[in-house]
């Protein structure tokens, strides 16, 4: 932490913090669990995937060479009942970072009280470099290498960064091909003519809204006319943007992986969405941007890091501005980063609760492909809505009554489900 030179450091590249994902996630699960009063067997129990297939998928590209690509899927717990996560493609995805993300998946379905554990994928690749016949063969290839392992009653997975609909659309239909039957269940966020539900593309952003107007209201501050900073111009956090934007607040910043946007008045959020491209990338069209690091210490009244992990450190935590920040993206800010904002004051909604509305639509997709019988657009807002909100306050509750930060008690509240159903199983 806080080497020479670190500021200049190329956002892309990783933190000596950033190797820690997984050991900063293991931490916080053993103090909600000895804060419930679990014992030791429990921790270790829950301190790693109990499953963590990697595979190796040669890829036929464009030019006739054969690339062999690298992913991994990690299944956490599943006590509760199939595990549910995305499917990441980038460049630094790595074993351990998708170790930490399956797990915040079970505390994810714990908070909102999903009947499934987490799950994550991940493979490494630049999707931003490659063609669609590429990322097609590239897609299909991750189905066939993690078939018996997943399943729409075993491990059901979902869009991440840098994925799509289309990208599940071909990896349903590899699933499909392989079973000899159609399985829409077997992955959710799906074009809606697949068997994908009204308001999943929005859904994350829509959750984070949500609790963005239950923080507000216990900072007593009026979305109208609020300054938001929102980090990534991607699903969750263009949607963000927007849906900001239409409720009155001033969203004087954004960024996507090549920069950011600064308007002190205020950004044309529409402009952008029209030029932006499938990526989320935007700021490329723009000369005067600022820095990724500048964005976050802008002063404001709500942040949402909306894009990658540890971008809120010891090192630029002290300089943060905001009143709230709320967690879109999963893992932005730091243990240690975590501290410095609650020390500060600051109100930290975590990403296993401000993120959970994406896997919230994601189960309501899986259920309505398992009954054959489809919900609209209205129904499916009013039942995210209640579930985020019963959520939010439960989290804020039990942060208050035990004089916790946010993110611990989140784990309290995410950890106990699967810990209850473990022990049920006799497992522990
Ligand atoms: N899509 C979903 O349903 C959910 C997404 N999340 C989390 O939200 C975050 C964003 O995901 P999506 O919007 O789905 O991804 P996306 O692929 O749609 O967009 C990613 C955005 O992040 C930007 N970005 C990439 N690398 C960056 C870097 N090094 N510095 C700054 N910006 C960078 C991209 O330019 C793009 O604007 C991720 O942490 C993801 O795990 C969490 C829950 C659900
Ligand atoms: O929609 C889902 O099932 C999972 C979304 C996800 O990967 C996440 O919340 O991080």
């Amino acid at each position: 932490m806080g080497e020479v030179g670190v500021t200049e450091r190329n956002i892309e590249q990783k933190s000596d913090e950033s190797m820690n994902l997984l050991t900063s996630t293991q931490i916080v699960i053993k103090e909600a669990l000895d804060k419930l009063g679990y014992t030791d067997e429990m921790y270790q129990l829950l301190k790693e995937p109990l499953r963590m297939l990697t595979v190796r998928m040669p890829v036929r590209m464009d030019d006739g060479s054969t690339k062999i690509f690298t992913g991994y899927r990690a299944q956490h717990n599943d006590a509760v009942g199939p595990t549910k996560g995305g499917v990441r493609f980038h460049p630094e995805v790595d074993e351990d970072e998708v170790k930490a993300l399956s797990m915040w998946m079970s505390l994810k379905c714990g908070i909102v009280d999903l009947p499934y554990g987490g799950g994550k994928g991940g493979i490494i690749c630049d999707p931003r470099t490659m063609s669609m016949g590429e990322l097609e063969r590239l897609s299909r290839a991750y189905v066939r290498a993690i078939s018996q392992i997943v399943g729409p009653t075993k491990d059901i997975p979902a869009p991440d960064v840098y994925t799509n609909s289309q990208i599940m659309a071909w990896m349903m239909d590899e699933y499909s091909r392989l079973r000899e039957y159609d399985s829409p269940g077997f992955i959710t966020g799906k074009p809606l003519v697949l068997g994908g539900s009204h308001g999943r593309e929005k859904a994350t952003a829509q959750g984070v809204v949500i609790c963005i107007e239950e923080a507000a209201k216990k900072r007593a501050i009026a979305i109208n006319g609020a300054r938001v900073v929102v980090q990534g111009f991607g699903n969750a956090g263009s949607y963000l943007a927007k849906f900001m934007y239409d409720a009155g607040a001033k969203v004087i910043g954004i960024s996507d992986a090549y920069g950011a946007l600064y308007a002190p008045d205020g950004l044309d959020i529409d402009y952008l969405l029209d030029r932006r491209d499938s990526f989320g990338t935007v700021t490329n069209l723009f000369e005067n941007t600022i820095t990724n690091k500048e964005l976050l210490e802008l002063d404001c009244d709500i942040l949402v890091p909306a894009a990658i992990s540890n971008q809120i450190t010891a090192d630029n935590a002290q300089n943060i501005k905001a009143s709230i920040v709320v967690e879109a993206a999963n893992g932005p800010t730091t243990l240690e980063g975590t501290k410095v904002l609650s020390d500060r004051g600051i109100l930290l909604v975590p990403d296993v609760l401000a993120s959970s509305g994406g896997v919230t639509v994601s189960y309501f997709e899986w259920v309505q492909n398992n009954q054959g019988y489809y919900w609209s657009d209205e129904e499916v807002n009013e039942k995210l809505r209640k579930v985020l909100v019963q959520s939010f306050n439960n989290v804020y509750d039990t942060s208050e009554r035990q004089n916790i930060n946010m993110r611990l008690a989140a784990y309290m509240v995410g950890v106990r489900k699967m810990s209850e159903a473990s022990r049920f199983r006799g497992w522990i």
